[in-house]
């Protein structure tokens, strides 16, 4: 299993410690075992959630440095986190980050809650809808939160200096026209290319 999730990794250009395949590989265990429960992911093969979830979720870390976003001690809030993706794959890899969850479902809360003690990370939940939050982030973060015509205005109300919305192949050009978003392309190693929409507020 460690040597799959390094491997992977590494293929992809992110080089993770020892440590950080050990959390990989403890993240993924109670994933699969919440999952028999709770519908976490509908994604089955250790493959599949390593590469889909895990690694995607990095795509951001080279759109922060294409970006030149300087992530070092600020907070990021992850909006509609569901399992964690990406917010917990980004403290894993970059660590000296302030991490927030946004997600309003209970049982899925309860999951992160629990993964945070397994993976002896610190992040706060904040287990309700993000039009409710009334508290500002500097990096605000979502991956498969809903449409993104109906997604921005509340990604945007939530963050201080960047907002960053994964997009997967869809990219359409009155996003960037008319509501004035940038676009990383993401090419990494195992993963089909995907956009990455990004806006800088101040
Ligand atoms: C399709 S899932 C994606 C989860 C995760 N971001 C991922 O990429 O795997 C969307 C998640 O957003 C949450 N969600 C949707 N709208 C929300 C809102 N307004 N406030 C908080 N969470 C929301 C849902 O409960 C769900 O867990």
């Amino acid at each position: 299993m460690s040597e799959l999730i390094g491997s992977i990794f590494s293929e992809a250009g992110f080089k993770l410690s020892p440590e950080d395949v050990e959390k990989f590989g403890v993240y993924l265990v109670e994933l699969k075992k919440w999952n028999r429960v709770h519908n976490l992911t509908s994604l089955k093969r250790d493959e599949d959630i390593i590469r889909k979830h895990f690694l995607d979720s990095l795509s951001l870390v080279n759109c922060f440095r294409e970006v030149n976003v300087d992530w070092k001690g600020k907070s990021i809030a992850d909006v509609g986190s569901g399992a964690g993706f990406p917010g917990v794959p980004l403290k894993i890899y970059l660590k000296d980050v302030n991490l927030f969850l946004i997600e309003s479902v209970s049982k899925k809360c309860s999951f992160l809650e629990y993964l945070k003690v397994r993976l002896e990370l610190d992040w706060t939940v904040l287990c309700q809808r993000a039009e409710e939050v009334d508290t500002k982030f500097d990096i605000v973060v979502s991956r498969a939160m809903g449409e993104f015509e109906e997604v921005y205005r509340i990604l945007e109300r939530l963050a201080r200096d960047y907002v960053f919305v994964m997009k997967g192949k869809e990219l359409k050009s009155e996003w960037i026209q008319e509501l004035k978003y940038n676009a990383c392309k993401a090419e990494i190693k195992g993963l089909p290319p995907s956009y990455i929409l990004w806006k800088k507020l101040n």
